[in-house]
C-alpha cells in the first residue's frame, strides 16, 4: 500500500472512499465492501486526514485507532493508495465546490465516490453526500452514498464507540467495531509490588493519543510473539499503593511466568469487571484480585462448555 502526503495528478481512474475512519467500525466496513464490489481493474483509493478536523478546533480527542494502526486497518481492507494528509487551516476554509473540483476531479480523477449518508466536507462542513453526489453526477463520475449500519437498532459511529469505551461498557463497543478494541505498547518495568502480592503483572506503556476504557478492571486477552493469553487488567491510578492520579494499564497474564520487558504487546479488551477501588490494606487488594481472576476462571469454563 502507498502512502501519500501530498495530492499529486492522477492519470488513471481510481475508485476513492472519503472519511477519517476512526475505528474501521461496521460502517466503515460497509463502505470499503462497497468499494471492493464497484472496483473492477481501477485501483482502491482512501482520501483521509492524518489529524482529525476536531483537533484543529482545539478540541482533545483521544482515538480507537492510532495513525499506524488505522493504516494497517486501510492496508487490511484492500486498498491501495492513502491520501494521508494534514488537515490544515487552509484545507478547513476550502470550499465544497473547491474540493470537489480540485482534490476529487483534477487531481484524484475519481470514477466512482464511496462515502457514508452523514458525510460532510467543504468550510463549515456545508457539503454533504447528497450534494457530492449530484456534483460528481454532474461531472460525469459514479457516486454510492450507503445507508447508516446499524447494530441493535442504534447507528454506529466512532463517536458512540469512543464514549462507550470510556464508559467501560466494552461489550457493545466491540459488537460496534466488528473485533476487539485493543491498545498495543510496550511492557516497562513497574514498582514490583505486584509480585510481592503474588500476582505479577506487564506494566504496559501507550500511545497518548488512544482512547482508555474507564478506570476499573477488564476481562483481556494478551498477544504476546503472536500467541494468545487470557490475562485481567487494571485501567487507573492504583490508589491503594500510589497517590499520583496518571493512568497507568497492567496486565496479569494467567499461567505465564516469562520476562517481557520492553516487548511490544497487545491488549485486547473483552468486558468490564468492576471498577477500581481504593483498599484498607494490601491483603483486601490481594483479596479482591484472587476473586477477579476466579471470576475470569470461571467465565472461561462456562465459555468452554457452551462451546462443546
Ligand atoms: C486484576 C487487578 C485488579 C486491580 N485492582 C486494583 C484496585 O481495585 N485498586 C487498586 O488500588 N489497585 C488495583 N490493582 C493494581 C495494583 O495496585 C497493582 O497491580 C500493584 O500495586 C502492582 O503494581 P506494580 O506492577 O507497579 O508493582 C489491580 C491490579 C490487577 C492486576
Ligand atoms: N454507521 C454508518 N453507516 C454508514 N456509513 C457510515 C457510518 N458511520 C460512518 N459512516 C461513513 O464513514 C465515512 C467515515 O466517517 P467518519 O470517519 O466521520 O466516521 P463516523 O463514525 O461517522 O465518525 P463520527 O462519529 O466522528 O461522526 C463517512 O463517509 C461516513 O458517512
Amino acid at each position: 500500500m502507498n502512502i501519500y502526503n501530498r495530492i499529486r495528478k492522477r492519470n488513471d481512474i481510481p475508485v476513492v472512499a472519503l472519511g477519517f475512519f476512526d475505528g474501521f467500525h461496521l460502517g466503515h466496513k460497509k463502505i470499503f465492501e462497497v468499494l471492493a464490489l464497484n472496483a473492477g481493474q481501477q485501483k482502491k483509493v482512501a482520501f483521509t486526514f492524518k489529524n482529525h478536523p476536531d483537533r484543529l478546533l482545539g478540541l482533545d480527542v483521544k482515538y480507537i485507532l492510532t495513525n499506524s494502526e488505522r493504516l494497517e486497518f486501510f492496508e487490511k481492507y484492500g486498498i491501495e493508495d492513502v491520501y494521508f494528509i494534514e488537515f490544515t487551516d487552509e484545507f478547513m476554509q476550502m470550499d465544497k465546490d473547491r474540493f470537489i473540483r480540485e482534490i476529487l476531479i483534477e487531481k484524484l480523477n475519481a470514477g466512482l465516490v464511496v462515502v457514508g449518508y452523514d458525510f460532510t466536507f467543504g468550510y463549515k462542513a456545508e457539503g454533504n453526500s447528497e450534494y457530492l453526489c449530484r456534483r460528481l453526477k454532474d461531472y460525469g463520475r459514479q457516486c454510492i452514498v450507503i445507508d447508516p449500519v446499524t447494530y441493535n437498532h442504534q447507528v454506529v459511529s466512532s463517536t458512540l464507540i469512543r464514549n462507550l469505551i470510556m464508559d467501560g461498557n466494552i461489550q457493545l463497543a466491540n459488537s460496534m467495531l466488528g473485533y476487539n478494541f485493543f491498545i498495543n505498547g510496550i511492557v516497562k518495568k513497574g514498582n514490583r509490588i505486584g509480585r510481592k502480592l503474588g500476582f505479577p503483572t506487564l506494566n504496559i506503556r501507550f500511545d497518548k493519543d488512544k482512547i482508555i476504557p474507564k478506570r476499573g478492571v477488564y476481562v483481556t486477552n494478551t498477544i504476546i510473539d503472536s500467541r494468545r493469553y487470557i490475562s485481567i487488567t487494571n485501567v487507573g491510578v492504583n490508589p491503594t499503593v500510589s497517590k499520583t492520579n496518571s493512568i497507568k494499564i497492567e496486565t496479569h497474564v494467567l499461567d505465564f511466568e516469562e520476562k517481557v520487558y520492553g516487548k511490544k504487546i497487545k491488549l485486547e479488551f473483552i468486558d468490564f469487571i468492576r471498577d477500581e477501588k481504593k483498599f484498607e490494606s494490601l491483603q483486601d487488594l490481594k483479596n479482591q484480585i484472587e476473586k477477579d481472576i476466579a471470576y475470569v476462571k470461571d467465565m472461561l469454563c462456562r465459555a468452554t462448555v457452551y462451546r462443546h
